[in-house]
């Protein structure tokens, strides 16, 4: 006879296999770039990744055959820079990462990125769409204002747009203001939990320092500015050389590697990201970044922005209205440049 705990614990383990899908398999499309780089570096050294595929126009295969002497587990193969290269690298995908795309020059905005990548983004979007629809794609090329509604017009095109599975890459946000708040009240980092929403550029990304342990910040506006033009201050050093690489491929491993654990069954894990959601869209809002709780099936759970100081409500405002055209734009320059 079995015991009653081991049948209890056998249906624990169908249950928990039916609704977590193992996803091990994480592609980079810019796999060769700064960012492209160094993440898939970080990838290489994620025990949770067991195969990592790499697709740029340039070089994937030379960057995979370096990580690949890296004496952890998975595999790592690098494709050729075609359309049946990239159909390969991405079949059976779980989680792709796309950082391909140009980077800013100092005196550029984010937006002036826009007519490069825009149709780099969609034309890796219908790859996708074609080749791993049910994948998590995380959007990390800018403006991911922009490119991310652009991603989602190119899934809905194709009949396979899943709003769950759609992530624009937010988290260097939030890494950065628990830097700049660790720097001034000479605290651990890791115990900084600043909320940012919003979106990826300029005034539309917003700290929400009253929801912190330091509400005395909220009215910091150097602290402010410094969260929202971050990025401007790596294109500036960096003088024509690009924008943040290491930092950000840090940010991007992060979100991979929290997706991977929620798709594997572990509860509660929450990361910012800016994705389809409801917050807004009443005002015309169709995406917004704020915390998201992720699980098997992508996101689980979109968390309110939750309560703001009048500063802050200020500061979401201007937010909205930058943030709403930025959408637009991506929407429109897919119908008007629909993928071939
Ligand atoms: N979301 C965020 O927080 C951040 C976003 N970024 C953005 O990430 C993007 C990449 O930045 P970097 O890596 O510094 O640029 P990079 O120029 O060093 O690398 C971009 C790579 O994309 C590749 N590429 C271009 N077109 C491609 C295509 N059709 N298919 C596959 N690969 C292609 C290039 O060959 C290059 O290797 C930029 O748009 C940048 O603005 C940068 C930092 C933070
Ligand atoms: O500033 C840029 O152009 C790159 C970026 O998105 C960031 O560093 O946050």
């Amino acid at each position: 006879m079995i015991p009653a705990r081991a049948v209890f614990s056998g249906l624990q383990r169908r249950a928990f296999s039916a609704t977590a899908r193992d996803l091990s398999k994480v592609t980079v499309l810019g796999a060769a770039g700064g960012i492209g780089q160094p993440l898939s570096l970080l990838l290489k050294l994620n025990p949770r990744v067991t195969e990592l595929a790499l697709y740029d126009i340039r070089g994937a295969p030379g960057v995979a055959a370096d990580i690949s002497h890296i004496n952890t587990n998975s595999s790592v193969k690098g494709y050729e820079a075609n359309a049946s290269g990239l159909a390969s690298c991405l079949k059976g995908s779980d989680v792709v990462l796309i950082p391909a795309g140009v980077p800013r020059k100092p005196g550029m905005s984010r937006d002036d990125l826009f007519n490069t990548n825009a149709s780099i983004v969609r034309d890796l979007a219908k790859a996708c769409a074609e080749s791993c629809p049910d994948a998590n794609v995380l959007i990390i090329s800018n403006p991911v204002n922009s490119t991310v509604p652009i991603c989602a017009e190119v899934f809905k095109a194709h009949g396979v747009y899943n709003p769950k599975r759609l992530f624009g890459v937010t988290t260097l946000d939030v890494v950065r203001a628990s830097r700049f708040v660790s720097e001034i009240k000479g605290s651990d980092p890791k115990d900084e939990k600043i909320t940012v929403v919003g979106g990826h550029s300029g005034v539309t990304i917003v700290p929400l320092f009253s929801q912190s342990s330091h509400p005395d910040l909220t009215t910091n506006a150097d602290l402010i500015k410094r969260v929202q033009f971050g990025g401007d201050e790596v294109v500036k050093a960096k003088d024509g050389a690009g924008s943040a690489t290491l930092s950000m491929a840090m940010a991007g491993a992060r979100m991979a590697e929290s997706l991977i654990r929620a798709s594997q069954g572990e509860k509660g894990v929450i990361e910012p990201s800016f994705v389809d959601s409801p917050l807004y869209k009443d005002q015309g809002v169709e995406f917004f970044a704020s915390k998201v709780e992720l699980g098997p099936s992508g996101i689980e759970k979109i968390l309110p922005v939750g309560e703001v100081d009048a500063h802050e409500e200020k500061l979401l405002e201007a937010c909205l209205g930058d943030l709403k055209k930025n959408i637009e734009k991506g929407v429109a320059f897919v119908a008007s440049n629909p993928p071939k």
